[in-house]
């Protein structure tokens, strides 16, 4: 595919076309999902390019070529009709269903050296590995393309016109990855699309490169349309980032690892107390505020918990089947029990007895209320009323020391590939696009598909089941609520224990090709 001929390059490729509802991009005040089909149920969800609104643009040879590092790479860089399906279990007559462009280093690129002016920032909470992102987006740029000028932004969003600038080198960023939180800081709120983009072009930005969770995606996708109606040549790259793992599409965030990897050590002590006792019950709150990723990994990692409970997984308390009666028959069985609790798990029951749910942090998410204290005192309150079964409970909340570690070795590598991925597009002219990995190659994935929806356990789907059969808790839910769930998320289930709760393009898309979700 030919960058340099943008038109050519929105009617035919792929052997396929454009789709016919999808009008040319550069004719649109809004960027359009650029959609390509091929032959036997192919789909492309492609990525904006700069030449999509910026006709003629310039392209030089990508330096990397004569990079001794990379010059004996056979095949280093990529090809242009190269895509990564979504979906990679398929049936025989089954369509190919939709892809992703493939990241990394293309022939040309559309930026010179010294042309490039980058700006770094990260968005939201905190996440093990956000380090390691910068570090390697500077290094990256530095090594493989000569790209020099690289200017941090300082508390998120805001700090595009409210605060000064860091300039980063290979040499300020070297150690950064072995410390945790984010050398850039970062904030809530504060996102003023004008103010930060007027910004972009007062500081003469071509590249931006933020790093954050859905609220920053979108943030950055805002960003990125902005851009385009001012008609600038800035790439906007999205690099995902949140430890709830709820991001969709991809195969997991950064810092996941790390984050279920931390939490063993609170199980641990969780378990070592409750054995310790007579009746003892370790309760460990872990976040995930709508999705329970990390408490539902933390526990089959660890073996040592007998309940863990899930947004998304609704429990309650009394009766048959209930929370209580399952802690009485753990304990008369084991002498000793240890529940997880992800921190947006029984919300609803929390707030029958709490006073307000409308608190808002200020980015707009819904402030929690302390379920694990909570369901703490409920458990002690409920077994100092029956009498019959004395329990010790320690209650353990290691949230925010899971989030503000530095990322493991798994995760350093993952967000070495996330950072030179989202280097190799922006250079190659891409813009408007999150670098994410799916089936394990790291694609470029449009703005829209990150952002329409948030990725959620599936407790009808097969990882769920794992966790039933290895905890023996009950699954709180009757036949009819199996039903139920399985109405609500028929058909976009991702493989083992993922799902994403479909909107309107990826609808769209499932009525093209069913088979694609
Ligand atoms: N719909 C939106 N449009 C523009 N900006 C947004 C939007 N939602 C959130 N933001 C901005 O994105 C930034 C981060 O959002 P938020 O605090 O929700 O964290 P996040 O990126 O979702 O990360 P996490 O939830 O993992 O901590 C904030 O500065 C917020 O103002
Ligand atoms: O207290 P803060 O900084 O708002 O962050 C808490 C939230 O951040 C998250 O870790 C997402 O980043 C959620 O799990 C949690 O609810
Ligand atoms: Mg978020």
């Amino acid at each position: 595919m030919d960058h340099s001929n943008s038109s050519s390059r929105n009617h035919t490729n792929c052997n396929g076309f454009l789709h016919p509802n999808q009008p040319p991009m550069a004719s649109s005040p809004n960027s359009h999902p650029k959609v390509v089909t091929g032959t036997a149920g192919y789909i492309l969800e492609d990525v904006p390019h700069l030449t999509d609104y910026i006709p003629n643009l310039q392209t030089y040879p990508n330096p990397l070529q004569d990079n001794p590092a990379y010059s004996v790479v056979k095949q280093y860089f990529v090809h242009v009709d190269d895509t990564v399906p979504q979906k990679v279990v398929v049936h025989k007559d089954g369509a190919r269903g939709v892809h992703f462009r493939r990241a990394g280093p293309r022939q040309k690129v559309y930026f010179e050296a010294d042309e490039v002016q980058v700006a770094i920032v990260t968005c939201g909470g905190l996440c093990p590995g956000l380090n390691t992102v910068i570090r390697e987006l500077v290094c990256g740029l530095n090594h493989m393309y000569g790209v020099k000028k690289v200017l941090g932004i300082n508390g998120g969003y805001r700090g595009f016109y409210a605060r000064n600038t860091i300039n980063l080198t290979p040499k300020s960023v070297n150690d950064i990855h072995k410390r945790g939180g984010t050398v850039l800081g970062t904030s809530r709120g504060g996102h003023d699309t004008k103010k930060i983009v007027d910004s972009i072009q007062d500081r003469g930005i071509n590249q931006v490169y933020i790093i954050g969770g859905d609220g920053t995606q979108k943030g950055a996708s805002a960003i990125f349309e902005e851009v385009r109606r001012r008609g600038l040549k800035v790439s906007v790259v999205g690099i995902p980032k949140t430890i709830d793992n709820d991001i969709p599409v991809i195969d997991k965030s950064f810092g996941f690892d790390t984050a279920v990897e931390e939490a063993q050590r609170a199980i641990n002590a969780a378990h070592v107390e409750a054995e310790s006792v007579e009746n003892g019950i370790g309760v460990v709150k872990l976040m995930g505020r709508n999705s329970g990723f990390i408490a539902m990994y933390a526990t089959l990692a660890s073996r040592d918990v007998d309940c863990c409970l899930i947004p998304e997984s609704p429990f309650y308390l009394e009766g048959p089947g209930g929370l209580y009666e399952y802690i009485e028959r753990r304990l008369k069985e084991n002498g000793h029990m240890v529940i997880v609790i992800a921190e947006g798990a029984g919300q609803e029951l929390v707030s029958e007895s709490a006073l307000s749910m409308s608190q808002q942090d200020a980015s707009g998410n819904k402030l929690l209320q302390d379920v694990g204290l909570w369901i703490s005192q409920k458990i002690r309150d409920h077994f100092a009323e029956q009498k019959t079964l004395p329990i010790t409970l320690k209650y353990i909340d290691p949230t925010y020391m899971i989030r503000a570690v530095p990322s493991n070795a798994s995760d350093n590598v993952y967000c070495t590939l996330l950072a030179q991925s989202a280097v190799h597009g922006a250079m190659a002219g891409y813009t408007g696009y999150t670098s994410g990995l799916v089936n394990g190659r790291q694609t470029y994935i449009p703005f829209y598909r990150i952002t329409e929806r948030q990725n959620h356990v599936v407790i009808t789907d097969r990882m769920w089941a794992r966790l039933l059969s290895s905890t023996n808790q009950p699954s709180f839910l009757g036949a009819k609520g199996v039903n139920e769930e399985k109405e609500e998320e028929p058909s976009n289930e991702l493989p083992d224990g993922h799902c994403s709760k479909g909107t309107s393009a990826s609808k769209e898309l499932s009525c093209i090709s069913p088979a694609a979700c």
